[in-house]
């Protein structure tokens, strides 16, 4: 989540954001009472792999990659998480990234523990050709520390179902057997399962509707606001919608519209423009922190506005509920101030970890060798979500704690607890 500090460089941004997460995973222990030795193991990953990885480009020079493979803790089970192809990717961020997904996996409950993985490199300036041979080169790379028991690998940003395929050819290949379950996020043709796409915008649905129940409303009489009108944001407005709830206001960009009536989703989603912008072709457009003081039971903040919510922007919001559809987008302070209020938060934490529960649903499929159908998949997602809402609404009555620190403990209690049972500290 983080607070309101500036850092500029890209290797501040990364050493500011491994130092968010060591603080978060050492003060949720603390409100375990567990001490510092229990801190000191889970605020570093186990193992951090730096990989360099020559390709042949098809210029027929030589360039030499830098690859990352970090697992946190298996005290609970193998690894999981995704590989990023992305230029400006650290190893600070892989091991920030691979303790977040522990979280994922502890707030779900999953008998897996955080991974995460990256090649620098810009995957828009590679060839298809080469994109493949980098792939295969990384799994060369990390043969031996990966693997169903070991370490799954699933897809992040810059990586997709293609890259998982040549990336489980080569795991094939180089143990001469057939091994889907090194690979999550396959090609339904390589028996990945189904129900992969759009898992977070499900999982955000999942928890409104969920929400709403708690909250004793009915969908029918329920309104939301969508902040940020995006991939996320139109997918969720659209279910939301079809699930009988109102969509009163959206946001992108430029700026936000609201109609206490309702907003046509069907016709905002068909007049955005290439850059996915709406709210522009409107004279009667207002502010997003206007639109936030709306009148509303749900917000949904899925935008890509770099800058968090605070205390102060949140303190006009009358929804009663609010979901940080993407990673921190409103600061601890503001966090807490909506739960004095009474807001129900659902955290980044659960949201993103919609995205860990299919990949998890993936490892099952594969190592059963039996494929659940799409209704299958979404029904388990629903029941493994719904599941971690209750026992972070649970831990933030029983703890007094709000619902991201709640969110923070869940994630983190079994691989502490497992640690000791296995007599590490
Ligand atoms: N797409 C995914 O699979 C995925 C997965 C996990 C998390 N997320 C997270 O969900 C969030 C949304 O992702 P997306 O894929 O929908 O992004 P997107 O780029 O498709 O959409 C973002 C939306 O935010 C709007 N926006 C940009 N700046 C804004 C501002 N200052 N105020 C209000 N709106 C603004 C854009 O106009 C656009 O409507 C991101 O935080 C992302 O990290 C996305």
């Amino acid at each position: 989540m983080g607070e309101e500090s500036v850092v500029d460089s890209d290797e501040e941004k990364s050493h500011h954001r491994l130092t968010i997460m060591q603080e978060l995973m050492v003060s949720s222990l603390k409100k375990w009472g567990y001490g510092s030795q229990v801190h000191a193991l889970l605020k570093e990953p186990l193992r951090t792999l730096a990989v360099r990885i020559p390709i042949k480009l098809d210029s027929g020079k030589t360039k030499i990659f830098t690859g990352f493979r970090v697992q946190h803790n298996d005290a609970i089970g193998p690894g999981i998480g995704g590989v990023r192809f992305h230029p400006e990717v650290t190893e600070i961020d892989v091991q920030a990234q691979a303790m977040w997904t522990s979280l994922q996996a502890g707030v779900i409950d999953i008998p897996y523990s955080g991974a995460s993985g990256a090649i620098v490199c810009n995957p828009m300036e590679l060839s298809f050709r080469e994109l493949e041979a980098l792939s295969r080169g990384y799994v060369r790379a990390i043969i031996s520390f990966i693997g169903p028991t070991k370490d799954v690998i699933a897809p992040d940003a810059g990586t997709n179902t293609q890259m998982m395929a040549w990336m489980l050819d080569e795991c094939s290949q180089l143990k001469t057997d057939h091994s889907p379950g090194f690979m999550s996020g396959k090609s339904l043709i390589l028996d990945g399962s189904p129900g992969r796409e759009a898992a977070v915008g499900k999982g955000i649905s999942i928890t409104a509707k969920s929400a709403v129940k708690r909250r004793k409303l009915s969908l029918g009489k329920a309104s939301a606001i969508i902040h940020g009108f995006g991939n996320v944001g139109t997918y969720v407005a659209k279910t939301l919608n079809d699930a009988g709830v109102t969509i009163v206001g959206i946001s992108d960009g430029h700026g936000a519209l609201y109609d206490p009536d309702g907003l046509d989703v069907d016709y905002l989603m068909d007049r955005r423009d290439s850059f996915g912008m709406v709210t522009n072709l409107f004279k009667k457009s207002i502010s997003k922190n206007e639109l936030l003081a709306k009148d509303c039971d749900i917000i949904v903040d899925s935008s890509r506005d770099q800058k968090k919510l605070t205390s102060q922007d949140v303190e006009t919001i009358k929804a009663g509920i609010f979901i940080e559809a993407g990673k921190g987008k409103i600061t601890g302070e503001a966090s807490a101030r909506l739960h004095q209020r009474g807001t129900c938060v659902i955290p980044d934490l659960l949201t993103s970890a919609a995205n860990t529960a299919t990949s998890y649903f993936g490892c099952v499929q594969s190592n059963q060798g039996y494929v659940w159908t799409e209704e299958e998949v979404n029904h388990k997602l629903e029941e493994i979500l719904e599941r971690a809402l209750t026992l972070i609404v649970d831990a933030s009555h029983s703890r007094s704690v709000n619902m991201h620190e709640a969110a923070h403990m869940i994630g983190i209690q079994k691989m502490a607890a497992a640690s000791r049972l296995r007599g590490w500290v």
